[in-house]
Parts: C-alpha cells; sequence; structure tokens
C-alpha cells in the first residue's frame, strides 16, 4: 500500500514512512493510494474476532508491505490491554434505536486513546527496526495531547512537545498533560487559540531545516495512522448491529474532522454506512458547510465542549481531495484560497455529493446542557457535552429500522463542570488518576511565535536527551 499527498507533489511513501513523517513535505495530507475493500463474506468473518484482532485486521490492509499481520495483531493485543472495559469500545442503548459507542475507556478517558494507544505501540516498533530517533510536536485542544503523553512517555526512541490553548482547556485536561513528570515530555501553554497551535505546528513542518534538524513528526489526526486506527471501533459496531448484511448510521461531535473521517473511511472499504452526522458547538463551520456551502473562518469561541473549539479542520482536506475526484491541483488551490480570504470555495457538485452522505447539526451551550439533562432525567445516562451533542446530531437523523451509533468521545469525568451545570452530578474520576489535583503541574507559557516555540522544542531535546 502506498500513500501520496491530497497536493500531490510529495513523492509516494509506504505506511511506515507516512507513520513517521505525519504531513507530507508539501503541506498536504497522506491519503491511500487506493481504498482496499472488504467483501461481505470478509467483513461477516470479521464479527468472530476480538477488538485487538479486528483492529490487526483493519490495519493489515493500511501497512501492507510495512508491518505483517502478526506483528499488527501483537501490536494491537498490547495496545488495548491497559483498557479498563473488556468490550474496549461497549455499545449503550440510550433510546431506542439511539446507540453510544463509548469510546473512553481507555488510559486519558477520551477517544484519542482507542488510535493514540497503538500508535504508541507503531512508533516503538518502526523506530527500533531503523534504530531512529524522531521529535513529535502536537496541538491539543484538550485530549490528543494527554492521550499522546500516556502513549509515549518514557519512550527512548522519542521527544514530545505538546501545544494547547492556554486557559482553553478544562482543569482535568490540563493537568492530565501537565503532572506528567517523564523527561521526554514538555507542555507548552500557547498564547492563543486551538488553531493557532496547530497552525504552529504546521508551520513547524514548513520550516525544512528545522523539520530535519529535530526528525519532526506529528500524531495529530493530520497522520493517516491516526485516522486508520480509529476505523475498526466503525466497523466493530457495525458488525455487530448486522452489517455487512443492514446499513447502519453514525454520528459524531466533529471539531477536526478526523474521527468522522474514520468512520466514512469505513464505508469507502465497503460497510454499508447510510448517513454520517457530525454534531458542532458554536464552532460550527462544518455544520455551515454542510448545510449553506459556507465555510467560512470565523474567530473561535471558546465554548462547553472546548475540544470542539476549532475552526480549521483539517480533515476537511482529505474528504475534498476525494469530492473533487482525487485531483491534487483542485485541492491545493481551494486550501490555498481558504487560507488567503478565509472562505473556501467549493463548487456546488462537490458539496452535493458531501451533502449526499453527511448531515450537520449545531448545538450552542444552552442547548448542550438542555440535552444533557434531557439524557440525565429520560434515560439516566451521564454523558459528558461533546457525547451530547453527538448524541443530538444522531437523533435528529435517525431513521426508522437503520441503527444510529454516536460515537461517545470522552468520560463525562473530563467536564465536571459542565456535568455538574447540567445535572447536578459530580462525575468521579476513575482511580487511577484519584490524585490528579494534588499533583504538580509542569509547563511553559509562551507567546504563540515560531522562533519562541522552536526554541523551546530545541531546548527540550538536548536537555532529554542528555538525560538520557
Ligand atoms: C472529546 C472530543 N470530542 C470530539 C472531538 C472532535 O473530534 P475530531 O477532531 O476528530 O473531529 C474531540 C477532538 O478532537 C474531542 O476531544
Ligand atoms: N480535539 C482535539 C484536537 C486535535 O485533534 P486531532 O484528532 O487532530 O489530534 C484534541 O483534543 O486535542
Amino acid at each position: 500500500m502506498l500513500y501520496r499527498s491530497t497536493r500531490g507533489d510529495a513523492r509516494p511513501r509506504s505506511f511506515s514512512d507516512i507513520l513517521l513523517a505525519g504531513l507530507a513535505e508539501d503541506g498536504g495530507l497522506y491519503m491511500p493510494e487506493t481504498w482496499p475493500r472488504f467483501t461481505p463474506d470478509e467483513w461477516r468473518a470479521m464479527r468472530s474476532l476480538s477488538y485487538p484482532d479486528l483492529a490487526a485486521k483493519i490495519l493489515s490492509v493500511f501497512a501492507a508491505g510495512s508491518i505483517d499481520l502478526p506483528t499488527l495483531q501483537r501490536l494491537c493485543a498490547k495496545a488495548y490491554a491497559g483498557f479498563s472495559h473488556a468490550a474496549i469500545a461497549p455499545l449503550v442503548e440510550v433510546e431506542n434505536g439511539l446507540f453510544s459507542m463509548e469510546l473512553f475507556h481507555g488510559p486519558t478517558l477520551a477517544f484519542k486513546d482507542m488510535a493514540m494507544q497503538l500508535l504508541g505501540q507503531l512508533f516503538e516498533h518502526v523506530l527500533t527496526e531503523r534504530n531512529q530517533r524522531v521529535t513529535i510536536v502536537g496541538a491539543t485542544s484538550g485530549d490528543t495531547g494527554s492521550a499522546a503523553i500516556e502513549a509515549f512517555r518514557g519512550s527512548p526512541h522519542l521527544s514530545v512537545a505538546i501545544l494547547h490553548p492556554m486557559g482553553r482547556t478544562s482543569d482535568v485536561q490540563r493537568r492530565q498533560m501537565t503532572t506528567v513528570k517523564d523527561d521526554n515530555i514538555l507542555n507548552i501553554a500557547v498564547e492563543g487559540t486551538f488553531d493557532d497551535c496547530q497552525d504552529m505546528v504546521k508551520a513547524m513542518f514548513a520550516d525544512t531545516p528545522f523539520r530535519d534538524e529535530i526528525g519532526l513528526s506529528a500524531v495529530n489526526s493530520i497522520n493517516w495512522a491516526r485516522i486508520a486506527a480509529q476505523i475498526p471501533y466503525y466497523v466493530r459496531a457495525a458488525l455487530m448491529m448486522g452489517a455487512p448484511d443492514r446499513e447502519i448510521s453514525f454520528a459524531v461531535p466533529t471539531g477536526n474532522f478526523g474521527n468522522v473521517l474514520a468512520a466514512w473511511a469505513a464505508s469507502q472499504m465497503g460497510l454499508p454506512v447510510r448517513r454520517l452526522c457530525i454534531g458542532s458547538n458554536r464552532n460550527d463551520i462544518l455544520t455551515r458547510f454542510l448545510t449553506s456551502n459556507d465555510m467560512s473562518m470565523r474567530a473561535v469561541e471558546p465554548s462547553l465542549s472546548p475540544s470542539m473549539d476549532i475552526q480549521v479542520s483539517s480533515n476537511f482536506e482529505r474528504l475534498l481531495f476525494e469530492m473533487l475526484d482525487r485531483d491534487p491541483q483542485a485541492c491545493q488551490a481551494t486550501m490555498l484560497a481558504f487560507r488567503q480570504t478565509g472562505r473556501m470555495p467549493v463548487d456546488q457538485a462537490a458539496w452535493m455529493r458531501a451533502k449526499e452522505r453527511f448531515g450537520a447539526l449545531m448545538l450552542d451551550d444552552e442547548a448542550t446542557l438542555a440535552e444533557m439533562k434531557a439524557l440525565y432525567d429520560n434515560s439516566g445516562y451521564l454523558a459528558d457535552p461533546h457525547t451530547a451533542i453527538g448524541l443530538a446530531a444522531g437523533r435528529k437523523a435517525q431513521e426508522p429500522g437503520i441503527p444510529m451509533i454516536v460515537a461517545a468521545t470522552a468520560h463525562p469525568a473530563k467536564f465536571p463542570d459542565a456535568v455538574r451545570k447540567a445535572t447536578g452530578i459530580d462525575p468521579a474520576l476513575p482511580p487511577h488518576l484519584a490524585d490528579l489535583f494534588s499533583c504538580e503541574e509542569r509547563y511553559e507559557t509562551l507567546a504563540n511565535e515560531l522562533n519562541i516555540i522552536e526554541d523551546a522544542v530545541r531546548r527540550h531535546i538536548k536537555a532529554h536527551t542528555h538525560t538520557a
């Protein structure tokens, strides 16, 4: 399996190469050259696999030529061994035909662990094999950061620097990152928004001397391996609901468009997915796009669902590439126009193609609190604000006889203030995080300037490799 950039200039590369590269050299995102597809019989045969074996099977088609199936089975077994639920991603029927797919039973209590625990294993495997070291720089609105830190802490093969927007995560999210003591981890609070942090990572990739000097790598969902590792839970849920002999729909609370893109990728692989519904908070650029072809940037507004306080949804570029019939020049021109004007000119035909499959719903904070309360009062289901937005989007798009599976992306205890405000309940952190608020925090606060942050990353690598 080879990968090509959505902007066309980068040479085709293997799975192991793009795993370490993260972002393509031309600034585009890697995509598989062709979509691997399974036959109905092959899907049916996957029904009996354990979650780790299913994940290995799905990954094996994306890693073909790089990592073999037995190795992937070993890595997946390790990746999911620490999850607190035997089913890894259990399905809970919240209302008739409306299912919550709980993706928050990993160590950091958000869906990011589902992929990041596996990326930790994959990086370790490839870096050991190549006797190489890299530096991961990641941007987070709260959850990717702690998942990455947990997956890569203590590794002798890599240094990690995580940029979070100062004061814009929940206290639990920030402390999950900043209380980790391992020497290979650096946390930076950036004076800016998540979009600024994400742009900073992309600017570092564009700074070729810096990128090469530190061996820059990415674990945000700009890295295709993150998307690939998010596909198995959609497959698993669909198979449990009767696919491939029955259609299913998914609803996903959406920010950077990575999670829902994985569901869409599963459909490209032959899974019978009927509708994909996204839920957004007041940072609703994707909802405006899907309802009225208005992909215009506005300022990022803080909300009760801070992980989705995003305006530039990186992974939308992958869908755009596909809607433009995989024309990299058209994709590049559209992305450049978006950057220059703040408005993405998507032609009507491409927009209609997106609308055929995707629906969208926006909930502001007030509606999110009302949804959380109604879920708790009517079904006894305690949802975090992101999941509540997903459940509302799923309910709106439900069709008779078609199971609607909603990605429950975070544990309610990550957002205790919102949960308390909506329901009066104080969600308890699990025992392994019980001392979170008594641990010392360690992070630097820095201006949103490329040279300042690059220097901090350099200093971190020097200090860490010196002590290692
Ligand atoms: C809890 C939670 N829900 C939803 C999202 C949105 O997911 P995506 O960025 O993949 O669209 C995020 C952040 O990515 C998140 O952390
Ligand atoms: N909500 C995310 C934002 C980054 O998303 P990613 O999926 O691209 O890593 C976060 O919690 O950091």
